[in-house]
């Protein structure tokens, strides 16, 4: 855009929005249309880890991508609501993600435990069912688990254990010696553990979660999806528990909704990539997504 040489100087210099990827599928270009033209009727899901928040050794370091809380609280009010959607528990993703008091989302939803837990950033308040009694039995049984699979000895096995509030636990081999071995070398005697005690495993990125049954990311995004009477849905996820967020989408998509299914991509999972009309780079890459769409509805 030119400017006349008599126009008076601004202190905020006009900037030409972020170019928008285009999506490789039709319901994916169609799905980002509708999310432009029509923004009250959008709802945005995001993933936390891999997706907003970089993959980091220690689950408890993780943090929101630099910029990720900036471009959320520009694009949220455009819309018609927001949602992160993790297997963390809610409060937990709204510490690392630094999501509270935050101007701008004000509405945020927070769907913990795959969805079992909610937080909303409007009162503060998390509704979270009563802990499965499986979990405390498992939390006294995995540590004698883990030492007899030989993947770890005594103290390691404390860095391997996320306790997860009581709610589930997760057992993460990212820091073993060999990755990959140990997650398959654990399967087994984790699935037959969690299985003696009512739970579930939900494999992840170098994590098996032992948790209660009865809730995925499918199930919680529909819900969600239809309490906000949304047209139009973006969900981004990077690991295995965000395929049934997929579906939820792809299935939605088949009564009419549309929708921008968002792969974080990374070299550790690559079954979302196949499905997703967007694969993006990781965080950095949802977080440059967010940003082009913000600055998009700003100028538009
Ligand atoms: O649904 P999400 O928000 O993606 O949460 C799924 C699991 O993510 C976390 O583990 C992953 O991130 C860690 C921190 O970067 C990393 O160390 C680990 O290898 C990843 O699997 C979290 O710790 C789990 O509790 C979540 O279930």
């Amino acid at each position: 855009m030119g400017s006349s040489p008599n126009a008076e100087p601004t202190s905020e210099p006009e900037r030409a929005p972020g170019r928008l990827p285009t999506p490789r599928t039709a319901a994916g270009r169609e799905g980002l249309a509708a999310l432009l033209a029509h923004p009250e009727h959008v709802v945005v899901a995001l993933d936390f880890d891999g997706t907003l928040a970089d993959i980091v050794p220690d689950p408890e370091q993780a943090r929101a991508h630099g910029g990720a809380v900036a471009a959320l609280a520009r694009l949220v009010p455009r819309l018609r609501a927001a949602a992160v959607i993790t297997g963390r528990p809610a409060t937990v993703a709204v510490r690392l993600g630094g999501f509270d008091s935050v101007p701008g989302l004000e509405h945020l939803t927070v769907l913990g435990h795959y969805g079992a837990e909610r937080w909303e950033a409007a009162t503060g308040t998390l509704h979270a069912p009563p802990p499965h009694p499986g979990v405390a039995a498992i939390q006294a049984e995995l540590p004698g688990v883990l030492d007899t699979s030989g993947v770890w000895h005594g103290t390691w096995v404390e860095t391997a254990i996320e306790r997860k509030g009581g709610r589930a636990i997760a057992v993460h081999t990212r820091r073993a010696d060999d990755p990959q071995g140990a997650f398959e070398r654990l399967r087994g005697p984790l699935a037959e553990l969690a299985e003696r005690h009512g739970l579930i495993v939900e494999p992840g990125r170098y994590v098996l979660e032992l948790r209660p049954p009865g809730m995925d990311k499918g199930v919680a995004l529909a819900d969600w999806i239809r309490e906000t009477g949304a047209a139009t849905v973006l969900y981004a996820g990077d690991d295995l528990g965000d395929l049934a967020a997929f579906a939820a989408v792809e299935e939605l998509r088949a009564k009419g909704l549309t929708g921008v299914l968002v792969c974080s991509g990374s070299d550790e999972v690559t079954e979302l990539a196949d499905r997703a009309d967007l694969v993006v780079d990781g965080p950095a890459g949802v977080v440059g997504l967010l940003t082009a769409l913000a600055e998009h509805l700003d100028v538009s």
